[in-house]
């Protein structure tokens, strides 16, 4: 039967990069999707806000809501320091396998632990289970529609504390307004939103920053 997109993706990846470096890992990705198949990685202009968030933070324990190709997981994880770790959770089947090969691949196998699961049952269990205390960072890119259930149910389990920091993607395309207005009226929480542009597009989008404050 013929191969999905996300398949696709990978192969060029398998063809194209160098095995053990994430860099050619993320440069391959953003090569297939802007010239070939458009996808809904990070991409490079937002990944820089990424990156640059994780380096402020330098997290010891990172958690990503959506591992979808695993792109933004391989981008966080060539940053962690040694003995730090990215829990990443995916429930779609397809796309679990795929990140699992692209983060192999990119060799970043050891700092990644990918979760195949719905972030609402997994997040519950990252305490016990997987042994978090608390949460230094926080991607969230997953359905819009579960940012704000998924912030307050963090918040329920104790996994955040003062300084923690949630980074979103999307908040103009596809948007996530009830999440936008959730956290930027919190008091718990300092919001700062930072422009950018949809992945591999001329189209504006923005990244939400938010800081717990305990
Ligand atoms: C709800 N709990 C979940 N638990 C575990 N994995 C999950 C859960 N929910 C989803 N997943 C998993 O997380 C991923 C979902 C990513 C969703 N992302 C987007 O929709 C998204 C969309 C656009 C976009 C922009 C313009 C346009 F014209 C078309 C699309 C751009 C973006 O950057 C996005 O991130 C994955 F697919 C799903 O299985
Ligand atoms: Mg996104």
């Amino acid at each position: 039967m013929n191969q999905s997109k996300e398949q696709r993706i990978l192969n060029f990846v398998l063809q194209n990069a160098v095995r053990g470096d994430p860099c050619s890992v993320i440069d391959a990705i953003d090569t297939y999707c802007s010239q070939k198949e458009w996808a809904m990685n990070v991409g490079n202009e937002k990944g820089l806000i990424l990156d640059k968030t994780v380096e402020e933070i330098n997290p010891s324990v990172a958690l990503e809501l959506g591992t979808y190709c695993g792109y933004s997981a391989v981008r966080i994880a060539r940053l962690l320091k040694a003995g730090a770790r990215l829990l990443t959770v995916e429930f779609n089947p397809e796309f679990a396998a795929i990140a699992k090969q692209m983060i192999e691949f990119a060799g970043v196998q050891d700092k990644v632990t990918l979760i195949e699961g719905p972030s609402e049952e997994i997040i519950p269990q990252l305490k016990k289970k997987y042994e978090v205390d608390t949460l230094d960072f926080v991607f969230v890119d997953h359905w819009k529609d579960r940012y704000t259930p998924d912030t307050i149910l963090l918040q329920e389990c104790s996994l955040l504390r003062k300084g923690s920091v949630l980074l979103a993607d999307n908040i103009i395309v596809p948007g996530a307004p009830e999440f936008v207005n959730y956290i930027r009226n919190n008091p718990r929480f300092q919001c700062t939103n930072y422009p950018s542009h949809l992945e591999y597009m001329k189209v504006q989008d923005a990244m939400e920053k938010a800081v717990f404050l305990g």
